[in-house]
């Protein structure tokens, strides 16, 4: 209801995330910058999953609501979404996904060092195996599809990658869709080489912690330089950023299309 001030309609909350998750640190800054935090504003911690279900929800109901949004994700292929302008530049402007890996992996396993140098891809072939998971299809099936159907792209990722002849190697991610996708295609190419790969699903500061502390080799799950800023900081020396694996990527606050006069964080207020 336009009418209305948008706050008491929505409870002044915003639907988030895993509390770890470095967009959850942007938009407790945003609720400080934009003056909501002083107007009883709040930030509800969740996960992405219940995020995505409470917004199909609202959508469904032609309700209200404002959520912790990121690109790629299929929420914006699956639902009406936009991201509301950011004036104050809290999200900070580009955004990337990062491959992290432990100080010392070059030298200890230069095979799979040189996969993770060459694998990147786009927001939309990300979006591609996303995708298919949020159909249902197993995250290491949908990987294995998506390279069956790449194989220029895959000859690329593998050049000049050696057999791994059964070395180990192990990734840790955070669940978010857009890293399962990615994790579970890299393991894919790193089998393909005959290396023994694991991957292990955690919260964003153990993920981060994992590599620095040598527990784990590599992660392609580093949001930078804004929303994993807060990691890469608090690990500077302890970890080496091997390469953009994403470009284009972005963190903000979105609501659904219908909510006609929010069109930027300032319009919360109103
Ligand atoms: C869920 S993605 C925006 C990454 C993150 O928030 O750290």
């Amino acid at each position: 209801d336009p009418a209305k001030k948008l706050g008491p309609q929505i409870n002044y909350t915003i639907t988030g995330i895993d509390a770890g998750a470095g967009i959850m640190a942007s938009t407790q800054k945003a609720l400080s910058a934009y003056g909501l935090k002083a107007h009883n504003w709040q930030l509800q911690t969740s996960s992405t999953a219940a995020m995505t279900s409470t917004l199909d929800k609202a959508i469904k109901y032609h309700q209200p609501i404002v959520v912790t949004g990121w690109q790629p994700h299929w929420m914006f292929t699956k639902y009406p979404l936009k991201f509301l302008k950011d004036p104050k530049n809290v999200y900070g402007k580009a955004e990337s996904i990062h491959t992290i890996a432990r100080v010392g992996l070059k030298k200890d396993n230069p095979g799979a060092y040189k996969l993770l140098q060459n694998f990147n891809w786009t927001p939309a072939e990300s979006s591609s195996v996303m995708l298919q998971v949020n159909n249902g299809v197993d995250p290491a099936k949908a990987a294995k599809t998506y390279i069956k159907q790449h194989p220029d792209q895959v000859k690329q990722w593998l050049a000049g990658v050696p057999d791994g002849h059964g070395k180990a190697v192990k990734m840790t991610y955070v669940a978010w869709d857009s890293e399962i996708a990615s994790t579970n295609v890299v393991k894919q190419l790193l089998d393909t080489k005959g290396y023994e790969t694991t991957i292990q699903p955690m919260e964003a500061q153990p993920m981060w912690a994992s590599i620095a502390t040598n527990a784990a080799d590599a992660s392609v799950s580093a949001w930078l330089p804004t929303t994993s800023g807060i990691y890469a900081k608090q690990y500077k020396g302890q970890f080496v950023d091997v390469r953009i694996n994403l470009k284009g990527a972005k963190t903000g606050l979105a609501v659904p299309t219908y909510m006609k006069n929010i069109n930027s964080i300032d319009d919360l207020m109103t």
